[in-house]
Formats: C-alpha cells, structure tokens, sequence
C-alpha cells in the first residue's frame, strides 16, 4: 500500500516533549526523552512490550506526571495545568485505545452519539444526526447504523470506536495498539482507515504498535524506542537501516517484505 502524502507542518510541533524521565519506585521506564509529533504528522512509536508505550500516552494525555521534563501538547504545558484546563484539553484529543470500548447494551447510532451530548451542550437533535451519518460514512459502516456491536466484526468494532473518537473532531488522534488481535486484511483496512482520518481530518496522530507493517504504512516518521530512550527516529527505511543489535532482529522477527 503507497502511503497518501500528508501536509505535515514541520515548523509546528502540536506536542513537544523535553527530558521526560518516568520511574515506578526505582525502575526507571523512561529516561529523559525528547520527541515531536508535528501537525499533520502520523508519527508511530514502536517498541517491545513493556518498554513503556503506555506511560507514554498516560504522560501526553496527563493521566500520569512525569519525574522530570516537559510536555507540551497544543501549546499548553501538561505537567503544570490545572484539572480543568486539562478536561478541555483532553476533548480536543482522540484516544483510540486496544479495547474500543463501546456500549454493548447501545446500537451503534447510540455509542456515537453519546460524546457528541456529554461533550458539546445545546447540539440539535439535527447536528447529532448529521454527524453521525457524515463520521459513519467516513469509516464506511453506514449500514451498521442500527447495529450493537456484539453484531460488529472485530475490525467493524475498532472503526466504531474510532468513529466515536472522530465524531469531536479531535486536533491529535493517539492510537493504542489499533492492529493488536486483527487478521492481516483487516489491519491493512484499518491503516488505510488511519491514513484516511490523517488526510480528511487533519490530523496529528501518534501510533502505538509494535506491529511493523502498521508502522510502515502509516508512519510519516517512526520513533523507535528502545531502553528508555528514543534510539531511532526517521522514515521506517532510516530507522531499520542500522546494525544494531537492538533493532535488526526486530525487523528480521516481525517484517516479512
Ligand atoms: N502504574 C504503574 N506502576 C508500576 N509500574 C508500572 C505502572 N505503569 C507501568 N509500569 C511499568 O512500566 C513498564 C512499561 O509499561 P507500559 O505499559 O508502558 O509498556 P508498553 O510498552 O505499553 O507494553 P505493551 O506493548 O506490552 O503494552 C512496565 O514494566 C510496567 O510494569
């Protein structure tokens, strides 16, 4: 799959992250890392389990402080705003985590509305019809409107939850693990899907995955991080050109070309 080329603002990082150390008792996960996902940009962070991923994204959405460093994220330092600053802040932020958490007693019209009435006050019944229609089109499951996701396919379910996440138009998507636990078609769909959102909704994304297909197809730039620190950042052809030790087997167990 050819990757759709991006209007990526390399002048305008949407989060910037400086020195950002983290360590639960005296296990140090993250030690003193700089990385700049500009605007536009898919930008996919690889790395083995337990190197600290999830940190990462609890650190970015404020769900966790940091031992040390900053953290920007749109132009608002994270570590020092208050609760409220944050709660706005987080709205204009989609988290698409690992289990796409919808309402299984809802349909699927119902599990979209639902962040559009908690989160915008006084929305017409007509605005919330529009854009349910206009977001299900856009990861197309038109037809699953009436749906409840126990009546989904995997794939069908994380487009739903993704839809749900679009439905605010966030500025910047953080994608947890969206491959984890899908076929091979259905990943490929779902990096289109991210490609698309990317294109149609501008966004700045960052991507978790230790999935490298993922990250070739729809990584702008890859950010490999590797004990506690981000060794490699490029293209996925730069990060992967390297004798390290620490990476090529990465590649060499994970990536069939
Ligand atoms: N709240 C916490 N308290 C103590 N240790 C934690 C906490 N959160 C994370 N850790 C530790 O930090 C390390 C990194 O965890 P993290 O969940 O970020 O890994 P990950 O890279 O996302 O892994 P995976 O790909 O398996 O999800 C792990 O060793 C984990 O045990």
């Amino acid at each position: 799959m050819e990757k759709p080329k991006a209007q990526i603002d390399y002048k305008n990082p949407v989060i910037s992250i400086r020195g950002v150390s983290k360590a639960f008792e005296d296990y140090a996960v993250l030690k003193g890392i700089d990385l700049d996902l500009y605007q536009g940009e898919n930008l996919v962070v690889l790395g083995r389990s337990g190197t600290g991923k999830s940190v990462l994204i609890k650190l970015i959405s404020g769900l966790l402080k940091p031992d040390t460093g900053t953290i920007q994220v749109l132009g608002q330092e994270i570590t020092t705003i208050s609760e409220k600053e944050l709660q706005e802040l987080r709205i204009r932020i989609g988290f698409s985590f690992q289990a796409s958490a919808l309402y299984d007693s809802m349909t699927v019209r119902k599990n979209l509305e639902f962040p559009l009435v908690r989160n915008r006050k006084g929305i017409t019944r007509a605005e919330i019809d529009k854009a349910v229609e206009e977001v299900l089109d856009s990861v197309g499951l038109s037809q699953a409107i009436n749906q409840m996701p126990s009546e989904l396919s995997g794939g069908q379910r994380k487009r739903i939850g993704i839809a749900r996440t679009l439905i605010l138009n966030p500025e910047i998507m953080l994608y947890d693990e969206p491959t984890a636990g899908l076929d091979p078609i259905t990943c490929t769909e779902i990096n289109e899907l991210i490609n698309q959102v990317q294109q149609q909704y501008n966004t700045s994304s960052i991507i978790i995955t230790h999935d490298l297909t993922c990250a070739k197809e729809t990584g702008d730039r890859i950010a490999m991080l590797l004990e506690g620190q981000f060794q490699r950042v490029g293209t996925f052809n730069e990060v992967f050109d390297t004798d390290d030790k620490r990476v090529k087997p990465f590649f060499d167990y994970n990536f069939i070309q």
